[in-house]
């Protein structure tokens, strides 16, 4: 697979996903480190694009300020759920109440295993195992199980490092979507950055509406088109992008 193109900025609508694009992966959620360079970069091109950047990520919007700041960047927080686009803020979170009890009846299970940490996100929740990766055929398996239990709609996303649990619709090209049919991204090309399995359907809309997608990471099976192999290979890519205008 071949690096992504440099394109032409008045004409890019860029999402960015963050886990493993933007930033290296930590044991912790918290503990993941921003460059101090990396939200200059991101505001910089932010205004280059004219306003046509967002974060399209896992990780509710409340930490992606905690980790970046206030960027001025649009962003998509967890799969989708919130978005969030100058004034306009969407949130679906009056969900939880139903699901909240469902997932901590499954924290309690695992109260006991050292290095399992659960992530509450309004009707979203991520185990996480990374810390135990010894646990996690055991977190799969209980995971499946609680799915029956929530309503019609919810799925099971697993990885390598845990699993999470998504409302319907909560999806990363639902997200793109959103925002390419709204100014300042409606009518430009869609770029979409991301490494991960729930990443795949945005890399399949991204192609489909003749955008250009790339996958971060070794090459595997993937819908993207194109592929940077590091997270440096993006902070470079970033910064080419920029200068580019
Ligand atoms: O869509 P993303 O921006 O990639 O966010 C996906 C999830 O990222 C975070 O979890 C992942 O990264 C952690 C830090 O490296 C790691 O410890 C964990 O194993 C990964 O799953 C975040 O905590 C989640 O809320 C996001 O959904």
């Amino acid at each position: 697979m071949q690096k992504p193109p440099v394109p032409e900025l008045t004409e890019t609508a860029l999402f960015l996903d963050i886990d493993g694009t933007l930033v290296e992966h930590a044991a912790h959620p918290d503990a993941v480190i921003v460059p101090p360079a990396l939200p200059g970069i991101l505001g910089d091109l932010n205004r280059k694009l004219d306003g046509a950047v967002a974060f399209v990520t896992g990780r509710n919007l409340a930490m992606v300020e905690r980790l970046f700041g206030q960027t001025g960047l649009a962003a998509a927080g967890t799969f989708g759920i919130e978005r969030m686009l100058g004034d306009e803020l969407e949130s679906g979170h009056e969900a939880a109440a139903a699901v909240t009890p469902v997932f901590t009846e499954l924290e309690k299970r695992f109260s006991q295993t050292k290095g399992v940490y659960f992530e509450y996100k309004g009707p979203v929740l991520a185990v996480h195992t990374r810390a135990a990766p010894e646990a996690l055929p055991a977190v799969i398996a209980a995971c499946r199980n609680t799915l029956t239990r929530l309503p019609a709609g919810y799925r099971l996303l697993e990885g390598h490092a845990g699993a999470e649990f998504l409302p319907e619709g909560a999806t990363k090209s639902a997200a793109i979507a959103w925002f390419m049919s709204r100014p300042p991204f409606r009518g430009r090309i869609p770029v979409f950055l991301g490494d991960d399995t729930s990443d795949e359907i945005g890399f399949e809309w991204t192609n489909r509406n003749s955008g250009i997608s790339v996958r971060i990471g070794p090459e595997i099976q993937t819908q993207a088109h194109h592929t940077l192999r590091t997270v440096t290979d993006v902070h470079d890519w970033l910064t080419r992008l920029a200068r580019s205008g």
